[in-house]
């Protein structure tokens, strides 16, 4: 497929190696004699024509940059049908011959919507939730994770202090693996996140044993899907008789410089969306397998569920005993 134009944007919320990948995108173009237009403010920003040139001197400096230089949005317009057809145009009017979508799993919907109207797509998995099944991980996902972590040690710190129980509620929307991956880096006691439905009585049973065979001080991550800590509180403490205190992560957990993982996951995505696009192999998804980068098609990516590492979880009750 000849191509000499394309676009790119990052939609929904900003991840830590958004910029990473919008630099190796920019790049793989520029070395290609392709030119790119980076489109602010996600499909938001598409219907709103807010189109610029990136050269390789715009995207210097950026790799160790969070958040998104394009900026982002969730844009209720675009999910219309009169939303997708407009953008559509608007592609065509830009003379793209393809455009990249870098974003979870609502802008893969919107990237396919937007195929179905004959735009040539490559999507970049890019979300902090990492809540999509097609790929073991997206880019976001691991510095969020070490970001958790550098705060649940500081929560450690003074819950200890005060042999307290401390609830510490992360981001996730409806995937634990924040919560479950930063509670096995944390040596957390116990889980509450959507994919496991274990009522209240039998988490404070364990809290408990542990607290009878002198564990001092216990962290409990709560993932945002199963509710909000605040409401968390008050029954564990009645339930355990120990005091409880709570914090919610929030916002820190998208931002900061991105890891080493994030940014080399973020390189080779980009580096693939644009040989992708190339090769004609649009309507597509870059993901990683089993440590192996892979153009899936985007109905595939699409229709793969989210499996629960059921291994995972059963390994981080053995160890929290
Ligand atoms: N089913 C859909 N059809 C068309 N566009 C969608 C659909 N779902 C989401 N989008 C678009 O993608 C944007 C980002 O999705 P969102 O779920 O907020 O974030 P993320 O892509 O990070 O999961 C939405 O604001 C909307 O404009
Ligand atoms: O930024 P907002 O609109 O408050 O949204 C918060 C949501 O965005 C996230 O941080 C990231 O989710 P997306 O990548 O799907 O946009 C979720 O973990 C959280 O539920
Ligand atoms: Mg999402």
């Amino acid at each position: 497929m000849t191509v000499n134009r394309i676009g790119v944007l990052t939609s929904g919320g900003d991840a830590p190696g958004m910029n990473a990948a919008i630099r190796a995108i920019v790049r793989t173009a520029v070395y290609n004699d392709i030119q790119v237009y980076g489109i602010e403010e996600g499909f938001f920003g598409l219907n709103e024509e807010k189109f610029r040139p990136l050269t390789s001197r715009s995207v210097a400096n950026i790799i160790d940059r969070g958040g998104t230089i394009l900026q982002t949005s969730r844009s209720a317009f675009f999910k219309t049908p009169a939303g997708v057809k407009h953008a559509a145009n608007k592609i065509k009017d830009y003379n793209l011959d393809a455009l990249v979508v870098i974003g979870g799993e609502g802008s893969m919907k919107g990237a396919k919507a937007l195929s179905d109207l004959g735009v040539n797509v490559v999507v970049i998995p890019g979300t902090i939730d990492n809540d999509i099944g097609a790929t073991d991980y997206t880019i976001g996902f691991d510095t969020a994770v070490s970001t958790a972590i550098d705060a649940i040690s500081k929560i450690r710190d003074t819950s200890f202090s005060h042999n307290r129980m401390n609830i510490v509620q992360v981001m996730g929307r409806h995937c634990g693996d924040i919560a479950m991956y930063a509670g096995l880096a944390c040596g957390a006691k116990a889980l509450i996140i959507p994919e496991k439905d274990v009522p209240l009585e039998e988490i404070c049973a364990k809290l408990i044993e542990g607290h009878e065979r002198g564990k001092l001080h216990s962290i409990i991550m709560l993932a945002e899907g199963c509710g909000h800590y605040r409401d968390y509180v008050p029954k564990i403490q009645e339930l355990t008789g120990v005091e409880t205190k709570g914090t919610n992560l929030g916002y820190i957990q998208r931002g900061g410089a991105p890891s080493h993982f994030d940014r080399r996951l973020a390189s080779y995505m980009g580096f693939q969306a644009v040989q992708a696009i190339m090769k004609g192999d649009v309507n597509s998804m870059v993901v990683t397998k089993n440590g192996k980068f892979q153009v899936i098609p985007l109905d595939e990516a699409i229709d793969t569920p989210k499996v629960f590492d059921e291994a995972m979880y059963h390994m981080i009750q053995v160890l929290s005993i």
